[in-house]
C-alpha cells in the first residue's frame, strides 16, 4: 500500500476509550482525548497503574472500538482501512505475547513478514532481506537460531522489536516494552526505539512507568491523569506542571529542576 505524505500520522479527536458489552451501560476508561502525532518521534503513553494505558493503544491498533470520537490514520478515517491494509499500516506487541517460545529467534521475526506472503507462507528474497536487516538492528543475528525460551528478558523484548519492524510498517505501538528489565537495559530498549524513530522514520507510542527515562529519552509524551490526556513535549509537559498531576501531591513531589520524582 502506497501511504501518501501526510505531517499527521495518527490523529485522534474526541476519543473516548473503555469497555462496552451490550446490554451494560458502558464502562468509560478515558474521554476528550486529542491526539496529532507527526511521523518519525518516539512517544511514551505515561499514567498510574489502571488508567487506561493498554486501552488506549489497544483502540488506536483497532483490537478494540472507540466508545465515541474519531481515529484517521493519514488522514484518512482508521475504519476505512481493510485488515490487511491496517497490518501494513501498524504492529502491535503486547507484553503478554501469545506466541511460542519454541520459534527459533529468526523463525519469530520472520513471522512480522505475514501480511505480505502468499498463503504459503514462503518468504521471498525481499522478506528475507528485511528480516536480516531486523536482526542486525536489534543485534539478534549472532543468536538467530536461539529458541526464544533460551533468552533474557531483554534478549526476548528485543525479538519482538525485531518482528514488529519485519512487519515494516510506519507505526509501531508496543505495551510496556521494559517490564521486568533493569535501568541498563530499559534504558538499551528506550534508546533503540528512538533511534529506530529517527533513522527509519517510525511513529512509535509505547506504555511505560518509567517516567524518568521517558522524560530523557522521548520526543513527545501522552499523560494521561483521571481528569485529562495531554500530548507534549517532555520540556513543556515539565514547565505545565502536568507530572505532578500524576499522583498525589501530598505524597509524590516531581522536581523541576531534576526531572525525577522525590518522596516525601
Ligand atoms: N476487558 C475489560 N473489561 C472491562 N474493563 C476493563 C477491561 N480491561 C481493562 N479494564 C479496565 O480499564 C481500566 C484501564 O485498564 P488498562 O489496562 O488500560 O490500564 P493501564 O493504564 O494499562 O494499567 P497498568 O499500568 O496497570 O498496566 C482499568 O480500570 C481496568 O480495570
Amino acid at each position: 500500500m502506497q501511504h501518501h505524505i501526510s505531517e499527521h500520522i495518527i490523529s485522534a479527536k474526541n476519543l473516548s476509550i473503555g469497555y462496552s458489552n451490550g446490554k451494560k451501560p458502558a464502562i468509560i476508561v478515558a474521554k476528550d482525548i486529542d491526539l496529532s502525532i507527526t511521523k518519525g518521534q518516539l512517544i511514551a503513553i505515561v499514567g498510574s497503574n489502571g488508567i487506561g494505558k493498554s486501552t488506549l493503544l489497544r483502540t488506536l491498533a483497532g483490537i478494540q472500538s472507540p466508545l465515541n470520537g474519531t481515529i484517521d490514520f493519514l488522514d484518512k478515517p482508521s475504519k476505512s482501512y481493510s485488515p490487511l491494509e491496517l497490518a501494513s499500516l501498524l504492529s502491535i506487541v503486547l507484553t503478554e505475547a501469545a506466541v511460542s517460545k519454541n520459534l527459533t529467534v529468526l523463525e519469530l521475526v520472520s513471522l512480522g513478514r505475514q501480511p505480505y506472503t502468499n498463503w504459503m507462507g514462503s518468504l521471498s528474497n525481499n522478506d528475507n532481506a528485511i528480516i536480516l536487516e531486523a536482526l542486525e538492528a536489534t543485534q539478534l543475528s549472532e543468536i538467530q537460531h536461539k529458541k526464544c525460551f533460551e533468552l533474557s528478558d531483554g534478549q526476548l523484548q528485543r525479538v519482538y522489536i525485531a518482528r514488529a519492524l519485519a512487519q515494516d510498517t510506519p507505526i509501531i505501538l508496543l505495551d510496556e516494552p521494559t517490564t521486568h528489565l533493569d535501568l541498563f537495559h530499559k534504558a538499551s530498549i528506550l534508546k533503540l526505539l528512538k533511534t529506530i524513530a529517527h533513522k527509519k522514520q517510525k511513529t512509535i507510542l509505547f506504555s511505560t512507568h518509567e517516567i524518568d527515562l521517558a522524560i530523557q529519552l522521548t520526543d513527545t509524551m501522552i499523560i494521561m491523569t483521571p481528569e485529562t490526556t495531554v500530548h507534549n513535549t517532555p520540556c513543556r509537559l515539565i514547565e505545565q506542571n502536568v507530572f505532578n498531576t500524576l499522583f498525589p501531591e501530598d505524597f509524590i513531589v516531581f522536581d523541576k529542576m531534576t526531572g525525577r520524582f522525590t518522596i516525601k
